[in-house]
């Protein structure tokens, strides 16, 4: 009898709790105003003060999404260096209980016990927000943070395209980078939050996509961590791990990219897709600040960026120190497409970006903001083991010859690669 009375009365409570949230009564709307005047974005104009003004809101099944005017004098980027705050406002401590919680309670004797763990499990549950800006500035809510690690699995390949998983949404979202549309990529972060670890899931998913079509540059300034695995894989063309050698191997990729640019204009194409040409050859570089001192190896960079796309030559270019020297504007502006994990400051965000946001990312290793043309997108990339890379090359690893004889192949597989094959 105490046991019905008790859990009647707790159950009833909750529930009204959650009814009023789901009608869209209890929402972080007010909080989130009320943050938004406390952490100084309101503007004073003589006696006036404009505050941010909510204009609609609407709940999803992720959570909700809230539309506000900003006041004349403030930017989209004063709202975005805000971002940590209003997340930790929204986080401190209040939990919410939801419908959907208490469906999946189980309402049997122990539902004591299940309340306070589904207590518990709120308690160290974080919303995250995400911000944009479409003339109205938009506050994206998500009852449920992104996981912080996913792991790749073979569905997420697409045998003979050119496109790779570069993360998921917290939608559930495949974003993917296609390469013949895109073409280039910069990626950039701090030390430790996943660069390495997206080219290698490139690189392996290319291998295993287009096994007979890819060719591969591979600049590894890390020292070879990256890429050494990838080495001995018949696709790899040219190899370097040092700045001298990765001069020679970009001059070779230059003369390369040239006849492939000649043969696609002067057949009167605009690029090798249109040519119906099946190989693409990839420049992934793991530290281009390393050749950033050299002009000309700067030079080359450039010119892959501007003239590659019609040829079919397709820059990664990845860095851990993204400033204006170390990816020009000339570069910037031939690669659209920028994924970017954490970075230090809101100056490093922006060269990479154009705009803030991956200096106010969660320090989740793989986490990172994806901007292609079209939109941007807030994703976790997803993980791929040593072991499971091992797993996909090793049929497309050629044996270890000595030296001298590798050097010869390496010969002949660069005279190869001139003939294009065609449908
Ligand atoms: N997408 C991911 N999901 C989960 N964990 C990841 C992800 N990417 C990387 N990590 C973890 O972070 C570690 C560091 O990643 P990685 O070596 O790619 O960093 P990095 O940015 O290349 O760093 P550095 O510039 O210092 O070489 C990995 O060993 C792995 O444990």
């Amino acid at each position: 009898m105490l046991f019905e009375i008790v859990s009647t009365t707790v159950f009833g409570a909750i529930a009204i709790k959650a009814y009023t949230s789901k009608k869209g009564l209890s929402n972080d709307s007010g909080k989130i105003q009320r943050i938004m005047s406390l952490s100084g974005l309101n503007v004073k104009d003589g006696e006036d003060t404009h505050t941010t003004q909510l204009i609609k809101k609407k709940q999803y099944y992720w959570g909700w999404e809230y539309r506000y005017r900003i006041p004349l004098g403030r930017s989209f980027d004063d709202y975005a260096s805000k971002l940590r705050v209003l997340e930790d406002g929204l986080n401190n401590r209040r939990k919410r209980i939801t419908f959907a919680d208490l469906k999946s309670l189980q309402l049997d004797a122990n539902i004591i016990d299940n309340l306070r763990t589904l207590w518990k499990t709120k308690l160290t549950e974080r919303k995250e927000i995400e911000l944009a800006y479409d003339g109205l500035l938009i506050v994206r809510v998500y009852d449920k943070a992104l996981p912080t690690q996913i792991n790749w699995n073979d569905a997420l390949l697409k045998s003979n395209t050119w496109s790779v998983p570069i993360g998921f949404t917290r939608n559930g979202e495949t974003i993917r980078h296609d390469f013949d549309k895109d073409k280039h990529l910069i990626i950039a972060g701090a030390t430790g939050f996943g660069k390495s670890a997206i080219l290698k899931l490139i690189t392996t998913m290319l291998i295993e996509q287009q096994p007979e079509n890819v060719e591969l540059s591979l600049i590894d300034l890390k020292g070879g961590s990256a890429f050494h695995r990838f080495r001995n894989c018949k696709q790899v063309k040219y190899y370097s791990r040092d700045p001298k050698s990765a001069m020679d191997v970009l001059t070779k990729v230059q003369n390369d990219m040239q006849k492939s640019f000649e043969h696609v204009v002067d057949s009167g194409f605009e690029d090798v897709k249109e040519a119906k040409i099946k190989k693409r050859h990839f420049i992934i570089i793991d530290e281009a600040a390393d050749l950033s001192d050299d002009k000309d190896v700067m030079e080359i960079i450039t010119d892959i960026a501007r003239r590659g796309r019609s040829a079919g030559y397709y820059l990664i270019f990845c860095t851990q120190y993204p400033t204006a020297q170390v990816i020009p504007s000339q570069t910037k502006r031939n690669i659209i497409a920028r994924l970017c994990y954490v970075v230090d400051t809101d100056t490093a965000s922006r060269v990479v970006l154009d705009e803030c946001g991956a200096d106010k990312l969660p320090d989740i290793p793989g986490r990172g903001i994806y901007k292609n043309n079209v939109k941007r997108y807030t994703v976790q990339s997803p993980f791929i083991s040593n072991q499971t890379i091992q797993q996909i090359i090793e049929p497309h690893i050629v044996k270890e010859e000595s030296s001298h004889e590798k050097e010869d192949s390496d010969e002949a597989r660069r005279t190869d690669s001139i003939t294009f094959e065609t449908l």
